[in-house]
C-alpha cells in the first residue's frame, strides 16, 4: 500500500541559509512517527511547508500518492487535527468553543458543545471547565488543546512540542494520552519533540533530522541499538567538546 504522506527530496532556503537540504520521509496511515532533532534543524519548516504555510524550493510532498495541493491539501486539511505548542488556545473563547471551533462551522451550537464536553472528558477534564476562559485553566491548557486537536476525529494528527513548559507529571500524562487516543482512533500522527520521553512513549518510529536532513530513521525499538553517535549523544543528552 502506498505511505499516506510521502515527503520527497524537500529543499527549502531562507535566503542563503538551507534549511531543509533533501528530506525524504514516509508515513504510513495509522502509525505514529516522532520527528526529533536539535534546535533549528528544519523540524517546524518541515511541518510548515506539509500544512502550506511554507513553499518548499524543490521536492514534493505526496498525500495519498497525489500531490499535496489544490483539492487534495483541501482533503488533506478537512482530516486534520493539530496540538499547537502551549495549546495556543483563543484567549477570549470559553474552553467549550475553543474545543469546538471547528465542529460550530458545520454543525448546531448543542451538538457542537455535547461533542466537545465528550473530547474534554477523553483527556480527563470535566464539565466544569466547559465555560472557563483559557486564562482560568492554567496547567491543564494543553489538556484542552489536545480536545480541540480531536474534536472533529481527524484521521491525520500533528503534535508539535506536545510537552514544552508542563511539568513532569503532566507532560507524562499528555504523552500517554496522546498515545492512547493515537491507538484507539487510529489516526496517523506526527509529533515534533526534544523530550525523549515523548519519543519512548509515543513512537511507533522515529527521525532524526540534521542538518536539513534525515541522519536516522527506524522502528522505536531500534532506536536504542542504532549504530549513530549523534544519536545516541541526542539520546543520551550528551554534549562533546
Ligand atoms: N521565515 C523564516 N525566515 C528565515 N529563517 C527562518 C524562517 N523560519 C525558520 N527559519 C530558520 O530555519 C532554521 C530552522 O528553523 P525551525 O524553526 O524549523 O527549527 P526547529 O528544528 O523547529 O527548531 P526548534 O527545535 O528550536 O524549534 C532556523 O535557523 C530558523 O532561524
Amino acid at each position: 500500500m502506498a505511505p499516506l504522506l510521502s515527503i520527497r527530496d524537500l529543499h527549502k532556503s531562507f535566503g542563503r541559509k538551507e534549511v531543509l537540504s533533501g528530506i525524504d520521509l514516509d508515513l504510513d496511515e495509522g502509525e505514529s512517527l516522532v520527528v526529533i532533532g536539535g534546535s533549528g534543524t528544519g523540524k517546524s519548516v518541515l511541518l510548515r511547508c506539509i500544512l502550506g504555510l511554507e513553499t518548499p524550493d524543490r521536492g514534493e510532498i505526496l498525500y495519498k500518492g497525489a500531490p499535496l495541493a489544490g483539492a487534495n491539501r483541501a482533503a488533506f486539511l478537512d482530516g486534520f487535527g493539530m496540538l499547537f505548542q502551549n495549546a495556543a488556545l483563543f484567549d477570549s473563547l470559553p474552553i467549550w468553543k475553543n474545543v469546538a471551533f471547528r465542529l460550530l462551522k458545520t454543525r448546531s451550537r448543542a451538538d457542537a458543545r455535547a461533542i466537545a464536553l465528550e473530547k474534554l472528558a477523553r483527556v480527563g477534564l470535566g464539565p466544569e471547565v466547559a465555560d472557563l476562559m483559557p486564562a482560568e485553566l492554567s496547567g491543564d491548557a494543553q489538556r484542552a488543546g489536545l480536545a480541540r486537536a480531536i474534536a472533529a476525529d481527524p484521521a491525520v494528527i500533528f503534535f508539535d512540542e506536545p510537552t514544552t513548559g508542563l511539568d513532569p507529571i503532566r507532560a507524562a500524562r499528555i504523552n500517554a494520552l496522546i498515545r492512547g487516543i493515537v491507538e484507539e482512533t487510529g489516526a496517523t500522527a506526527i509529533t515534533i519533540t526534544h523530550d525523549m520521553t515523548s519519543v519512548r512513549t509515543i513512537a511507533d518510529r522515529v527521525a532524526l533530522l540534521d542538518r536539513g536532513c534525515v541522519r536516522w530513521q527506524g522502528a522505536l525499538a531500534e532506536m536504542d541499538g542504532a549504530r549513530d553517535d549523534y544519536l545516541h549523544d541526542f539520546i543520551e543528552g550528551r554534549w562533546r567538546e
